[in-house]
């Protein structure tokens, strides 16, 4: 006689599932159960849109297979983010796969920006010392700040391009967020025109929405003392989560290597930020 099939498969493991908890599998198989009925809301006008597979993060979403563990671990951050309440997971995960369809996020990581408007101003260098990728933000590096923030939606398209650029470094096997850097050397209070507060608040406003339980933490430096302030008004803005994992560090390379090489291999550093590598 043929063994009896099981009833409940094995579980895809990767080193990140392996720390579940049985709560959090619960909440993970129940999300995933609900995947097609998702996709489907979620791309009223893609047929059959319920046997779709998605791009989320680099991660291919097979709403008819269980196989894949990274997905687990991609469906926990919007139980996280909903705090294991399942309707609300449900309804984070369909806007983000609407929104993502919407804006075409997975495309931005092909597309050209003008090198002399946002060249220097962000790059993915780097990793921590648990192996997540970095991406730094300098706004400070052109002085025509209009030509980088007036036009919004090339803007948020270049801002989304250099944060799915970074998530295609994340694997979600061994690590499963990123480390942010901004800098903002060279800023003034007269930096900080309409355009750019709105670019901040609309970039902010989709990492919320969108991108949740990524960020491992985010460093500012060379924050110009008379701008601290600045920090603050950004606390409506982010969920408390997120906020805690924000850090005003010093300015010039000693004061910031201090805090970001507890963090980052000086190999992995650059010079500016108290490292050993070039970062161009
Ligand atoms: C002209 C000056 C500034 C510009 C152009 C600017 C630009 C931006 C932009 C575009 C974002 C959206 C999120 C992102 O890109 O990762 C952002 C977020 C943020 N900025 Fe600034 N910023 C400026 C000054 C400052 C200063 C002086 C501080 C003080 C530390 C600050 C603190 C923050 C915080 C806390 C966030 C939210 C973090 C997040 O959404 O992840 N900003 N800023």
């Amino acid at each position: 006689m043929s063994a009896p099939t099981p009833q409940v498969e094995a579980e895809p493991q990767n080193a990140l599932t392996q720390k579940f908890t049985q709560k959090e599998w619960d909440a993970v198989k129940e999300l995933r159960t609900a995947l097609p009925l998702i996709i489907e809301e979620a791309l009223p006008n893609v047929p059959d849109a319920r046997l779709k597979t998605i791009d989320m993060w680099g991660v291919p979403i097979d709403p008819g297979r269980v196989d894949d563990a990274r997905v687990s671990v991609i469906l926990l951050k919007f139980v996280k983010a909903s705090n294991f309440n399942s309707e609300e997971a449900i309804k984070r995960l369909t806007a983000t796969i609407k929104w993502r369809e919407e804006f075409k996020a997975s495309e931005t990581i092909n597309e050209e920006f003008p090198q002399e408007v946002f060249g220097g101003v962000g790059f993915v260098f780097g990793k921590d010392k648990a192996g997540r990728p970095i991406t730094y933000n300098v706004y400070g590096a052109k002085s025509d700040l209009h030509a980088v923030f007036g036009d919004l939606e090339r803007f948020l398209r270049w801002r989304i391009s250099l944060m799915e650029k970074g998530l295609r470094q994340v694997d979600f096997q061994t690590v499963d967020s990123l480390m942010q850097v901004h800098d903002y050397l060279g800023v003034g209070l007269n930096s900080r025109d309409a355009n750019s507060k709105k670019a901040a608040s609309e970039a902010s406003k989709i990492f919320q929405d969108h991108y949740p339980e990524l960020l491992h933490l985010k460093f500012f430096v060379n924050v110009p003392s008379l701008m601290t302030w600045i920090f603050w008004l950004f606390k409506p803005l982010v969920s408390s989560a997120t906020f805690a994992k924000l850090k005003v560090v010093g300015s010039g390379p000693t004061s910031i290597g201090k805090e970001l090489l507890q963090h980052v291999d000086a190999t992995e550093l650059p010079k500016q930020y108290g490292g050993q590598r070039d970062s161009s």
